[in-house]
C-alpha cells in the first residue's frame, strides 16, 4: 500500500490528532497551575488523557466504525460515583472539542473512551493509542505527544504524533504535527491543521558518523539508563550533552533530523514496553529514512499484543549509524 491508498486514513488521524490536541492544549491552558507541580497534584493530565482518548476513538468510530483501538486508557476509573467531578471535566472538554459534531452525552464519552479495548496482535487491522504520553512532561509544560498508528497483520503501515510543545513548521498553528505512511514518507505540519497546510517531506540527518551525533533520550532516569546513555556516548567519541524531554518527540526529533540517535536503554529486566508508547514514533523515524530496533538490534514487533514483548529497549537512529551504535550500546551493557 501506498500513502495515495491511505488518503482515507491521514484525513482521518489529522482530524482525530488535532482535535485531541485542542483539547490537552485547552486543559494546560485552564488546569495546569503552578501548583499543580509543587502539590504532585495528577488531576489535570488524567483529564486531559481520558478527553484525548475521547475524541480520537470518537473520531476514530466516524470513519472507521470497524476498527479496534489498542489504547492505553479505559474508563473503569471514571465511572466510580466517588470521581463525579473528574468524569464531568472529561465530558465538559470532550463536549467543547466535539462541538461541531453532536451533543455528546456522558455516557457516550465513556464508551468511546472504552473502545481503547482492543488486545492487538498478530492478524489484522487495528489503531493504537496513546491519548497523552508523557504525562511528566504535560505537568512540568515541556513535551508531550500525541501519537496514533495504524497497524496491519503486525506491520505498521500509518502514524500519526502530533507534539503540541515542538515548535510548528508554519506560523498558522501550534505545534507540530507529524505523519508517515509505509512505503512513502514522513511529512509535517502544523498540528492545528487547517486543511490548506502543506504536508512537507522529513528526512533524518545525513551524518556519517556516530561523534557527530547529538543523542537524545528520556528527562527520566527511571525510563531509560542515564549512566549507561553516558558510557554509549563515550565509546562513540560523542562529545554533545544529551538532548532530555519527554515522550515521542524524541522519535520526532530523529525523524526531523535535529539528533541522529534516540537511546530507551532498560532500568528494569521485567519492564515490558508498551506499543502505543512507540508504533506511531517508530514509522515516522522509519520513513524519514533512519532505522529503529530494540538494544539487542532485532526489529520491534507490533504483533504481540499490547506490549512488545519480544524486544527490550529501544535503538533509533538515522540508520547509517545504527550499527555502530548497536554494537556500542552491546558493548556497554554486557559489560
Ligand atoms: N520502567 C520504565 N521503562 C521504560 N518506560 C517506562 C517505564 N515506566 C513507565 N514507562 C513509560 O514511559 C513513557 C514515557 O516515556 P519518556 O520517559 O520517554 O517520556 C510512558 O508512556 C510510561 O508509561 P506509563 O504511561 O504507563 O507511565
Ligand atoms: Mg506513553
Ligand atoms: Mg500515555
Ligand atoms: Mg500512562
Amino acid at each position: 500500500m501506498t500513502t495515495h491508498e491511505r488518503t482515507a486514513e491521514l484525513a482521518a488521524a489529522i482530524e482525530a490528532v488535532s482535535r485531541a490536541a485542542q483539547v490537552t492544549q485547552a486543559v494546560q491552558r485552564e488546569l495546569v497551575t503552578a501548583d499543580t507541580l509543587t502539590k504532585k497534584d495528577r488531576s489535570p493530565v488524567t483529564v486531559a488523557d481520558f478527553a484525548s482518548q475521547a475524541v480520537v476513538c470518537e473520531t476514530l468510530q466516524r470513519h472507521f466504525a470497524n476498527d479496534p483501538v489498542v489504547g492505553e486508557e479505559d474508563a473503569a476509573e471514571l465511572r466510580d460515583e466517588a470521581n463525579e467531578p473528574l468524569r464531568a471535566s472529561v465530558v465538559e472538554h470532550v463536549q467543547r472539542a466535539l462541538a461541531d459534531i453532536a451533543p455528546a452525552t456522558e455516557a457516550q464519552v465513556l464508551s468511546w473512551i472504552d473502545r481503547g479495548h482492543a488486545e492487538g496482535g498478530a492478524k489484522g487491522r487495528f489503531w493504537t493509542l496513546d491519548p497523552i504520553d508523557g504525562t511528566k512532561g504535560f505537568l512540568r509544560g515541556e513535551q508531550y505527544a500525541i501519537a496514533l498508528a495504524l497497524i496491519e497483520d503486525g506491520e505498521i503501515v500509518f502514524g500519526a504524533l502530533g507534539c503540541p510543545n515542538l515548535p510548528s513548521p508554519a506560523d498558522e498553528g501550534e505545534g507540530l504535527l507529524i505523519v508517515a505512511s509505509r512505503g512513502d514518507g514522513t511529512w509535517m505540519t502544523p498540528l492545528i491543521f487547517e486543511g490548506e497546510s502543506e504536508l512537507q517531506p522529513v528526512h533524518v540527518s545525513d551524518i556519517a558518523a556516530a561523534a557527530d551525533a547529538n543523542f537524545c533520550e528520556s528527562v527520566e532516569s527511571g525510563h531509560s539508563d542515564q549512566d549507561q546513555s553516558v558510557q554509549i556516548a563515550k565509546k562513540l567519541g560523542i562529545t554533545a550533552e544529551p538532548v532530555r524531554m519527554d515522550s515521542q518527540a524524541k522519535y520526532a526529533t530523529v525523524a526531523g533530523g535535529s539528533a541522529a540517535i534516540y537511546l530507551r536503554l532498560p532500568t528494569r529486566p521485567g519492564y515490558r514496553e508498551k506499543i502505543w508508547d512507540h508504533a506511531a514514533g517508530v514509522i515516522a523515524v522509519e520513513e524519514a529514512g533512519g532505522k529503529v530496533t530494540d538494544v539487542a538490534g532485532k526489529p520491534l514487533e507490533f504483533g504481540h499484543g499490547r506490549q512488545l514483548e519480544a524486544n527490550r529497549g529501544v535503538i533509533a537512529t538515522n540508520g547509517r549509524i545504527h550499527d555502530a551504535v548497536v554494537a556500542a550500546v552491546r558493548d556497554v551493557l554486557e559489560s
